[in-house]
Order: structure tokens, then C-alpha cells, then sequence
């Protein structure tokens, strides 16, 4: 091998947030970087680094703002070297990352659906006019809003542990959450009904673990490639075309999903109102080489389509 592989004495330090879900992901990338180049556990630290969106729970993440909430305490301690990469969840990462890093590795895909989660009801079907449902995430608002237009919504942050104690706690009858996260953190016992992509889109990369690493760092690069999974790569490339050329911020409901079809991808895509008072949705095949392409051409259409305000709230 060509570069100096991590020891005990000089390990790799991994970056991370220090929710279980994203200590979970953290572990799960040490394991498959030890499988790959049989080393030790002790050959990597997993380091926890707290973020702005971390420290700040108490308010709405769209009045904080700003890109990179969860992200920008943990690459400037790449940049500086503290760390040599980051796991993070693909879901949440900006389409553009800061010069000097890139994030192109990514392990194998968890389930991409989001789960209905409630104690007593087993879908929306089932919930009354007037029910509180929790959701801090826009576009399951939105697509909650333009099923069920009847139903309360009240805003629901927190990691998923936060979140289920407030569902305990009766503030509100039902919310939403990942199935990869559940998944991952092997949560079997919360009461879920995993909700069909046909019927709820998920959002642009859910379910994905991406790992960024420093551009110049060439023993990362090489060790990365050990692990990164080709066909979520693929997806994501389509996928995450798609949300940059919608411009996608937190503030605006998107949601986007490609899967894979022997050397075919079929992209779909979605955009609503922020009140979920319409939507417009788009699909398409594609070879996988194109992906990218054809994620810019439905943003464009869909764009198109929509027009001047569609993500403005109406009042
Ligand atoms: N925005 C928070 C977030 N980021 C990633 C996941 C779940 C795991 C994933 O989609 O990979 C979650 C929680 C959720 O939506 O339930």
C-alpha cells in the first residue's frame, strides 16, 4: 500500500455529532474503515464536536438561518486538522462544501422512507380533524398540509430521542421521522408504519451516511474509496443536482428521490407551497451516467412550472 495506514499510536481522528444517531453513523464508518484494512478499533478516535445548531435548541431552526448550522464547527476543525474527516447525515449537508474539503464517500443506503410514528394511530387516515401532529421539518408539513389540510402542526425539534418523549409526553397525537434513523439506531420497539415514497416523498438523500475529507489529503481519499458504496453515490448525484439547482435552503419544501433500475435511473421530485396548498411533482428515466443532468433539467421544469412566489407563505 502506498500510504501510511492509521495505528494506535497515530489514529485517525473521526469527526462527528454527538447525537446517538450521529454517534451511531460514526461507529459504523470506524468499523467498515477497521474491516477494510484489518485494523484495530483503537486505530480510529472518534471525536464529538458540538455545532451552533446543536447548542441552540429552544427556537425554530429557520430563525436561526444560515448554512452550515450543523456542519461548520466540524469542518473548520478539518480545515485546522483536529480531525481528518467527517460523518455526517447527507440529508442535512449544503450541496456546496467550503474550499478545502470534498464529500464524496458514502456508505451503503438505509431505508429512504420517512415512518408515521404515534401511539395509538397507525397512519393519517386514522387521525381526527384538529389533531396535533409535530414536525419541524418544512416539507413534511407541506406534504402533510396538502393531504390533510384539517390537522394541526406544531413545531417539533429536538434529536429523535427528544422528539419521542414529546410524543410521550402528549404534545402532540403523531410526528414523523426517518426510518434509517430508527433503523440504525435499532429502535424496533417505537411505534412506526414505514409511509411509501409514492405517498410521501423523502427528502433529497435521506437514509445516506456521506464522509467529507480534506481535498488535499490523499491517504484519506484512498482509504475512503475502500468503503464508499457506488450506487448511492450514483443516487445522491441526481439527487443532490436536483436540490442545488432549486436552490434549496431549509426554508423552502423539496423533496427528491432516484433510485436505481439495472443501468437506469428513475428520479422523481416534488416542490410544494410552504402551506401545502399545492404541489408539483415530475418524474423521469435516465441513464445513470446522466443523473446529474437530469436532476438540473426537472429543477428547471419544476421551477418553471411553479412560478414567481410558490415558496412565499400565503397568509
Ligand atoms: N434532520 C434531522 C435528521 N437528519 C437525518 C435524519 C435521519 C437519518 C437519515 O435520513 O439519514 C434525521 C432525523 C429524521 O428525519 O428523522
Amino acid at each position: 500500500m502506498s500510504f501510511e495506514l492509521p495505528t494506535p499510536l497515530t489514529p485517525l481522528n473521526i469527526g462527528t455529532r454527538g447525537s446517538p444517531l450521529a454517534l451511531a453513523q460514526a461507529h459504523e464508518t470506524r468499523e467498515r474503515l477497521a474491516k477494510a484494512f484489518d485494523l484495530p478499533f483503537e486505530a480510529f478516535t472518534i471525536v464529538v464536536i458540538k455545532t451552533t445548531g446543536d447548542k441552540i435548541i429552544d427556537r425554530p431552526l429557520k430563525e436561526i438561518g444560515g448554512k452550515g448550522l450543523f456542519t461548520r464547527e466540524i469542518e473548520d476543525d478539518m480545515l485546522s486538522g483536529k480531525i481528518d474527516i467527517a460523518v455526517h447525515s447527507m440529508k442535512d449537508m449544503p450541496t456546496l462544501q467550503p474550499v478545502g474539503l470534498v464529500l464524496e464517500t458514502y456508505l451503503p443506503r438505509e431505508d429512504v422512507r420517512d415512518a408515521f410514528i404515534s401511539p395509538r394511530a397507525k397512519g393519517l387516515d386514522e387521525l381526527a380533524a384538529g389533531t396535533v401532529v409535530g414536525t419541524s421539518s418544512l416539507r413534511r408539513r407541506a406534504q402533510l398540509k396538502l393531504r390533510r389540510p384539517d390537522l394541526e402542526v406544531v413545531e417539533f425539534r429536538g434529536n429523535l430521542q427528544t422528539r419521542l418523549m414529546k410524543l410521550e409526553q402528549g404534545v402532540a397525537e403523531a410526528t414523523f421521522l426517518a426510518m434509517a434513523g430508527l433503523n440504525r439506531l435499532g429502535m424496533d420497539e417505537v411505534p412506526k408504519t414505514a409511509i411509501e415514497v409514492e405517498t410521501m416523498l423523502p427528502a433529497v438523500a435521506q437514509g445516506a451516511i456521506g464522509i467529507e475529507r480534506r481535498v488535499d489529503d490523499m491517504r484519506m481519499a484512498e482509504m475512503l474509496e475502500a468503503i464508499h458504496d457506488k450506487p448511492t453515490g450514483q443516487r445522491l448525484a441526481a439527487e443532490r443536482a436536483f436540490l442545488e439547482a432549486l436552490d434549496g435552503s431549509c426554508e423552502t419544501p423539496i423533496a427528491g428521490l432516484a433510485d436505481l433500475d439495472g443501468t437506469e435511473i428513475h428520479l422523481r421530485g416534488e416542490v410544494l407551497r410552504p402551506d401545502g396548498s399545492e404541489a408539483i411533482d415530475d418524474a423521469l428515466r435516465c441513464p445513470v451516467e446522466d443523473g446529474a443532468e437530469a436532476g438540473r433539467e426537472m429543477a428547471q421544469k419544476l421551477l418553471a412550472q411553479a412560478g414567481e412566489g410558490f415558496f412565499d407563505w400565503r397568509s
